[in-house]
């Protein structure tokens, strides 16, 4: 058995699964593409965050954009996961899954008005401040409701986070967070808010870190600010590491949870903090597949390509960010392999999902682009007038469809002929 497969989307008798499910009863079933989920690798990854805190004070809170199916976050509810928000749209799916609002952290640099009412409405546990406009928009909102608005300051420690350029965010020069320079003065204006209540400090440096060194350098910086403060009398109660622990897409070796959360543990060391992570990616992006059929293959003098149903619009990450996925056969043939470009059908060249693997194919086989749970389907798009695939959840034997696919009728009926539905 190839190493490329897992216990939760094992090969068994020739056939890969998704736990005690032949991906093939997917596929006829449901159509491809799909995102087929694992409960049990879900629960298994949860667990790996919530084992080693069970003594610690926390909260650990999903990170909503990561994915934000309804089946999925359900699956978080009923295992207690606090949620890390960045729209009122995240915090509905949440409230609609069965998620808790007082354990929710509403993130996010451009939180509008009526999101941050909301919010308070709903009663989340706090609010990531990244601005000194946005502090001040939401002691307004909070006096207007006559409510007091939890808040903690999104720090940016300056940390580089080595990790791609696009998805690193604790740098002077990315959008996000308060530079670290200016965070007590700030903290000192909040705390003399009347509707404002400071309880926490954070920090989120950045997606797919791969070493546990950035983090504890931020955690640094943090816990400095945090005795800084203490001694002038704003005394904070939680610390916010944000999420970012990567995990193996091709050959990367992330720190294991338990060894990150024991050495942020120990930095903590006698302060009376309860601690929060906002893990997206390590929760969920080896718990989900993208099944995808191939239409035909097509040989050039160059090149060999494998044409499948999938495409850029339903997986952005290889187009976006040159991101690996491995591609497994569904059904492994023996015979020669050749090297194939796995592409969509989308009119673009970047529409790839993978290129130069070595496989061996046969026209209408079904592949599995594996780690795909996290940032795919929520950053699919109809490019093309392409319909959103199908969402399906495993647990063990039986598999629910917790998305349809998106019918070419869904697409059109949000749209309007000229003079059908005037303005004003
Ligand atoms: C504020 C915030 N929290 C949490 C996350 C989740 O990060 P990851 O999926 O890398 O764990 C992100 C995304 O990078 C984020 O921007
Ligand atoms: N979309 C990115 C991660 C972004 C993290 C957002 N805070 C990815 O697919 O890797």
């Amino acid at each position: 058995m190839s190493t490329q497969y897992s216990d939760f989307f094992p090969l068994v008798d020739g056939a890969l699964q998704a736990e005690g499910v032949p991906l093939q009863q997917i596929a006829e079933t449901v159509g491809t593409p799909a995102y087929i989920y694992s409960r049990a690798a879900i629960e298994s990854a949860w667990n790996s965050y919530a084992k080693p805190l069970a003594d610690i004070p926390h909260l650990v809170c999903f990170a909503v954009k990561s994915n934000s199916n309804l089946g999925v976050l359900n699956v978080l509810a009923e295992l207690g996961a606090g949620f890390d928000i960045v729209s009122v749209g995240e915090l509905e799916r949440v409230l609609a899954a069965g998620g808790n609002a007082g354990k929710v952290v509403f993130s996010g640099v451009g939180k509008q008005d009526h999101e941050m009412r909301r919010a308070l409405e709903a009663g989340v546990f706090c609010f990531n401040i990244e601005s000194i406009p946005e502090l001040d928009r939401l002691q307004a909102i909070a006096a207007d409701m006559g409510v007091t608005a939890r808040i903690s300051l999104r720090v940016n420690p300056n940390v580089d986070a080595q990790t791609h350029p696009y998805i690193s965010t604790g740098l002077k020069d990315n959008k996000f967070g308060i530079d670290i320079e200016r965070a007590e003065e700030i903290y000192q204006r909040a705390d003399s808010l009347p509707n404002i209540e400071v309880t926490g400090v954070d920090c989120h440096i950045g997606s797919q870190l791969t070493s546990l060194d950035p983090f504890l350098d931020a955690l640094d910086i943090l816990l400095a600010l945090v005795d800084k403060l203490a001694a002038q009398g704003i005394v904070l109660s939680h610390l916010d590491l944000g999420g970012g622990l990567g995990v193996t897409y091709k050959d990367e070796q992330p720190p294991e949870t338990d060894e990150y959360i024991r050495a942020v543990h120990e930095r903590i060391g006698s302060r009376n903090l309860t601690l929060v992570f906002e893990p997206g990616r390590s929760i969920v992006a080896n718990a989900g597949v993208l099944l995808t059929r191939v239409e035909l293959l097509k040989h050039t003098e160059h090149k060999n390509f494998a044409i499948i149903d999938g495409a850029m619009n339903d997986l952005i990450r290889p187009a976006l960010y040159g991101s690996w996925h491995d591609i497994l056969p569904v059904v492994p043939r023996s015979g020669e392999e050749l090297a194939y470009d796995i592409v969509g059908p989308v009119c673009e060249t970047s529409d790839f999902l993978g290129k130069g693997r070595d496989l061996c194919l046969k026209d209408g086989d079904l592949l599995a682009v594996m780690s795909a749970g996290a940032y795919g389907m929520v950053m699919a798009s109809n490019f093309n007038t392409r319909g959103r695939a199908a969402e399906v959840l495993v647990s063990g034997q039986t598999a629910d469809i917790v998305r349809r696919r998106e019918t070419i009728a869904d697409q059109l009926s949000l749209e309007s002929l000229p003079g059908e539905n005037p303005c004003f």
